[in-house]
């Protein structure tokens, strides 16, 4: 049925909502949250993705083009009802409905994202925009890992968040270097812009089960070289350091982030230091 209105369009009667399902009000009804974790398949990512998995109330949605991450780090989540794996570069707009996103893709040992310097860039650039887009539309919590590396050759240590870096611009890791520092900019001003709910999470290097055994990482590097009984090799200038953090508390911190009402950006690594010589 349809009223004339007085200025001659047709408007259809507003019908009132339905009611929604008493289970709604219920104590026992509680919505399952649906994540997204970007790089999922990844080393830190599938961690994450078991944490996840470990509480009833998720439901899981993995995105991973699969160029550093492996179904095989994933294997005992296929075909779980809670879980979904999407083949997916997050240079692609991503549609799907969730309530919050871990958004990870990116190789991140040097090896890996040196070798094809224009698409980490637009990995770290384009693929942040288009999971900031995505939680714009959705209304999702959106989560990124940056780096240290925002931090470049740092002039100051230990390195507090307040530290605003000592980067290259134009050189062999600004692709990873600059890209975070980038899909930073774009979380705060989404976030400023739009009202998006982020968090900015800086990860230090981290080591555990399913880093590659070529993954390039000194970790990695060492014990594969320890394990071979070949010598271990100390890169130049010889000098660095690194604060190092085993996976499953990386993963621990990414969590209590993105449940906590800090948006960082904010250091996840060690809190052992050792002043350069
Ligand atoms: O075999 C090796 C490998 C590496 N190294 C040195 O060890 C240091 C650590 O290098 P890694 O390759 O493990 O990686 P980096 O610490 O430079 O960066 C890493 O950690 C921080 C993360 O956010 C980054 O994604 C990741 O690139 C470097 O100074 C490197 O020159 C060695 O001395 N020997």
């Amino acid at each position: 049925m349809a009223k004339q209105a007085s200025n001659g369009e047709n408007h259809s009667v507003a019908k009132p909502p339905p009611t929604p399902s008493p289970l709604r009000f219920s104590k026992f009804f509680q919505p399952n949250m649906r994540i997204l974790v970007t790089g999922g398949a990844g080393f830190i990512g599938s961690h994450l993705v078991d944490k996840l998995m470990e509480n009833e109330k998720n439901e899981v949605i993995v995105a991973d083009n699969f160029f550093t991450g492996t179904k095989e780090n994933l294997k005992k989540w296929i075909g779980h009802p809670r879980f979904e794996l999407i083949r997916h570069d997050v240079t692609e707009p991503l549609l799907v409905e969730v309530d919050q996103i871990y958004h990870l893709a990116c190789p991140a040992s040097p090896i890996f994202y040196k070798y094809n310097p224009v698409k980490t860039i637009k990995t770290n650039v384009i693929g942040t925009l288009n999971m900031l887009g995505l939680a714009k539309r959705v209304g999702a919590r959106i989560l990124l890992t940056s780096t240290s590396e925002v931090y470049g050759d740092p002039l100051v240590h230990p390195q507090d968040e307040s530290y605003w870096g000592n980067v290259n611009p134009i050189g062999v890791r600004s692709c990873y270097d600059e890209g975070k520092r980038v899909a930073e900019t774009l979380m705060f001003d989404y976030h400023r812009q739009h009202g998006i709910e982020i968090r900015v999470a800086r990860i230090f290097n981290t080591y555990g089960p399913r880093m590659n055994i070529d993954d390039g990482r000194v970790v990695s590097n060492f014990i594969a070289q320890a394990v071979r009984g070949e010598p271990l090799t100390v890169q130049a200038p010889g000098t660095q350091t690194r604060s190092f953090c085993y996976v499953s508390d990386m993963v621990d911190g990414l969590i209590r982030l993105m449940e906590g009402e800090n948006t960082g950006p904010i250091n996840i690594g060690n809190p052992g230091y050792i002043r350069d010589p």
